[in-house]
């Protein structure tokens, strides 16, 4: 189980501190699929990032399975079996698709075992298992791939951000099946950041991040329907023509 308690995070502004996140507390239970959503700019991918280890709360604490993570460094907490997805995945020149995947499932895996976690992900295995990680991949194909390294992974928190950036109209119904099978086979919890109604469709959970706090958390059946055609989904210029004075 992850939880947040009171965390927050500020930054150098131009005046003074600027609080991105402000005071969450949180709970990921075992075996649960979370979507965290809300409007750009709230501070969901900030939120990912100080789970992961990316970046330090200036106040508060981050517990996973009882333990103190806080002051952990990324590599600590992968080793205790959190994994991050970015939303703009990184390249690793020099490196083969294989070679990540195997680095990732921290074992020799054959190239034919190996190929299996890209064909989950809709990639063609043999076209990419020998191709290096650098800025020959489209954006699309190294979100995929790098998708592809979280389930070789198998860990107990995965956390996504945006994994449909960049992804094709046709390869998203396969991701959707990607995470729908995750969520069967594993036995830790999932966590995604998104936008889209077809994810947030298959959570267990929705939490709303608005203005660096939780707006709204609860069962997806309970969220959800409030969250189509509610502020955040307006024309954020609706409100400049509010009392009939249309451009
Ligand atoms: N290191 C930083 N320095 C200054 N401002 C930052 C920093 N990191 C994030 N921000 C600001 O904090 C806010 C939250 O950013 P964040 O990327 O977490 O939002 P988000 O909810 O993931 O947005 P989106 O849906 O657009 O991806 C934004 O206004 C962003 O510009």
């Amino acid at each position: 189980m992850l939880t947040l308690e009171n965390v927050s995070f500020e930054v150098p502004g131009e005046k003074g501190q600027k609080e991105i996140i402000r005071n969450i507390s949180l709970k990921v239970d075992d075996h649960k699929f979370v979507v965290i959503t809300g409007p750009n700019g709230g501070g969901k991918s900030t939120l990912a990032k100080l789970i992961a280890g990316i970046e330090r709360p200036t106040s508060g604490k981050i517990y996973f399975n009882g333990e103190d993570i806080t002051d952990k460094t990324i590599t600590e907490r992968a080793n205790l079996g959190i994994s991050f997805a970015f939303q703009q995945p990184v390249r690793f020149k020099g490196i083969q698709v294989l070679d990540l995947i195997r680095l990732a499932a921290k074992q020799n895996l054959s190239p034919a075992d190996a190929c299996k976690y890209l064909s989950e992900v809709g990639l063609c295995a043999k076209d990419y298992i020998n191709r290096e990680v650098n800025a020959s991949l489209s954006g699309g194909e190294l979100k995929r791939i790098e998708i592809a390294t979280v389930l070789a992974r198998g860990t107990k928190l995965s956390v996504f951000d945006e994994p449909e950036a960049g992804i094709d109209l046709w390869s998203f119904q396969n991701l959707i099946q990607v995470f729908e099978r995750m969520r069967k086979q594993t036995d830790g919890s999932i966590l995604i950041i998104s936008h889209q109604e077809r994810i947030l469709d298959i959570a267990d959970e929705i939490v709303v991040i608005a203005d660096g706090q939780v707006s709204r958390h609860g069962a997806k059946d309970e969220i959800l329907p409030g969250l189509l055609g509610t502020a955040s989904a307006m024309n954020p210029c609706d409100k400049y023509y509010q009392g009939g004075a249309q451009a």
